[in-house]
C-alpha cells in the first residue's frame, strides 16, 4: 500500500470515458499542480452540458454524446490511458464503439464495478492491455483508497503507471481480480456506509434537543476528530475506544447496546449484498 506524497508526477494522454461523480473525483487530482499530464487530459459526458461544465479547465477537453456520435472515439485517439468510468451497464456498448479507435499500446482502466477483465478484453484489440479498479469518493480530496487488478496482457510497466495515476488522489492496493468486487464492499461503497451513519447519528443529536447545526457540527466533528486522531496516533481502533469508555461510565452503556444490534453481522450482510450485486453485473 502506498500513501499520497506531495512529488511530481508526470503522466501520458489520459482519456475519461464518462465523467461524473467517480470520474469527476479523479480528475480533481489530476488537476493538482505536481501532477502533469502530457498531450492532456479529454473527457466525455452524455450531456453537453455535463462536457460544457469542464470546458473552462485548462488541459481539459471534453466531449458530449449527445452533440457528437463519435465523442468516445476522438477521445480515446492517441490516449494511452482510457479511463472507463461509465455506469456497468454501458462498459460493453462503449467499448464495441471505440475498440477500433484504441491506440495499439493503449490501456483501459476500468472503474466499472462487477465488468470482469475477460468480458473487457474480449471487447478490445488483442495489444491493448486491461486493468479493472475499484476506487473511492473520497478521491476528490486526494484520500481515496484504489483497488487494482492487473488483467492478462498488462505488463508491469502498464500496472505502475496506473497506480501512479490513482496514486495521485489516495492510496493503491494491488489485488487479484478474484478479490476485487470484495474490496468493492468495503472501501468503494465504504465511504456511503459512513455517510449514512453520519445521517443518523444527526438525526439522533436532533431528537436528543440539538439544532439541525448543532447536531451536525457535533456528529461530523466527532467523526472527523476520531478519524484523525486514528491516523496520527497508528493505534488499534481497540485501543482508542476502550480509552474513551470509562469503566462503569456511560460509554460502556452504549457501547453494549451497539454491540448487541450484532454490528459484526450487519457489515458481514451489508457486504455480502454490495458483493452478490458485483456478480448481477458481472453477468451484464
Ligand atoms: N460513485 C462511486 O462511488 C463509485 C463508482 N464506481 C464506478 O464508476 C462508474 C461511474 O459511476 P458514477 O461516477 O457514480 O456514475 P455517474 O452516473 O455519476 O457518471 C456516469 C457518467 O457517464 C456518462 N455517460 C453516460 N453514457 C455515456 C456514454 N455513452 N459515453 C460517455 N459518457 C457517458 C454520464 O454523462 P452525463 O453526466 O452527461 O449523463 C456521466 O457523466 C460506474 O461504473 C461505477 O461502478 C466505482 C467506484 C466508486
Ligand atoms: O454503487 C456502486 O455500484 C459503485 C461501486 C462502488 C461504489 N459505487
Amino acid at each position: 500500500m502506498t500513501t499520497t506524497e506531495a512529488r511530481t508526477t508526470t503522466l501520458p494522454t489520459i482519456a475519461f470515458l464518462g465523467a461524473g461523480s467517480m470520474a469527476g473525483a479523479i480528475l480533481n487530482g489530476l488537476l493538482s499542480p505536481v501532477v502533469s499530464v502530457t498531450g492532456g487530459i479529454r473527457v466525455t459526458s452524455r450531456t453537453a452540458e455535463k462536457a460544457a461544465g469542464f470546458a473552462e479547465t485548462a488541459g481539459v477537453t471534453a466531449f458530449a454524446t449527445e452533440s457528437r456520435a463519435d465523442a468516445n472515439r476522438e477521445a480515446v485517439r492517441g490516449a494511452k490511458l482510457v479511463v472507463l468510468a461509465v455506469k456497468p451497464y454501458l462498459v460493453p456498448e462503449v467499448l464495441a464503439d471505440v475498440a477500433g479507435d484504441l491506440e495499439p499500446d493503449a490501456v483501459v482502466v476500468s472503474v466499472a464495478a462487477g465488468v470482469t477483465v475477460a468480458t473487457m478484453e474480449a471487447a478490445v484489440p488483442a495489444s491493448v492491455a486491461v486493468i479493472r479498479t475499484m476506487p473511492n469518493t473520497p478521491a476528490q480530496v486526494g484520500r481515496g483508497v484504489t483497488g487494482v487488478s492487473a488483467g492478462s496482457r498488462a505488463s508491469e510497466a502498464d500496472v505502475a503507471l496506473v497506480r501512479e495515476l490513482f496514486e495521485t488522489v489516495g492510496a493503491v492496493v494491488e489485488v487479484p481480480e478474484s478479490q476485487l468486487d470484495a474490496l468493492s464492499t468495503i472501501s468503494g461503497s465504504g465511504p456511503a456506509y459512513v455517510f449514512l451513519l453520519i445521517e443518523e447519528f444527526v438525526k439522533t443529536a436532533i431528537a436528543k434537543g440539538f439544532s439541525a447545526e448543532q447536531a451536525t457540527l457535533l456528529v461530523e466533528q466527532t467523526f472527523l476528530g476520531a478519524s484523525e486522531l486514528l491516523a496520527a496516533t497508528g493505534e488499534d481502533p481497540a485501543e482508542l475506544r476502550r480509552r474513551v469508555t470509562s469503566p462503569k461510565g456511560t460509554t460502556e452503556k452504549a457501547v453494549e447496546v451497539l454491540q448487541g444490534a450484532s454490528l459484526s453481522t450487519l457489515f458481514d450482510r451489508a457486504t455480502d449484498a454490495a458483493l452478490a450485486r458485483a456478480q448481477e453485473l458481472a453477468k451484464g
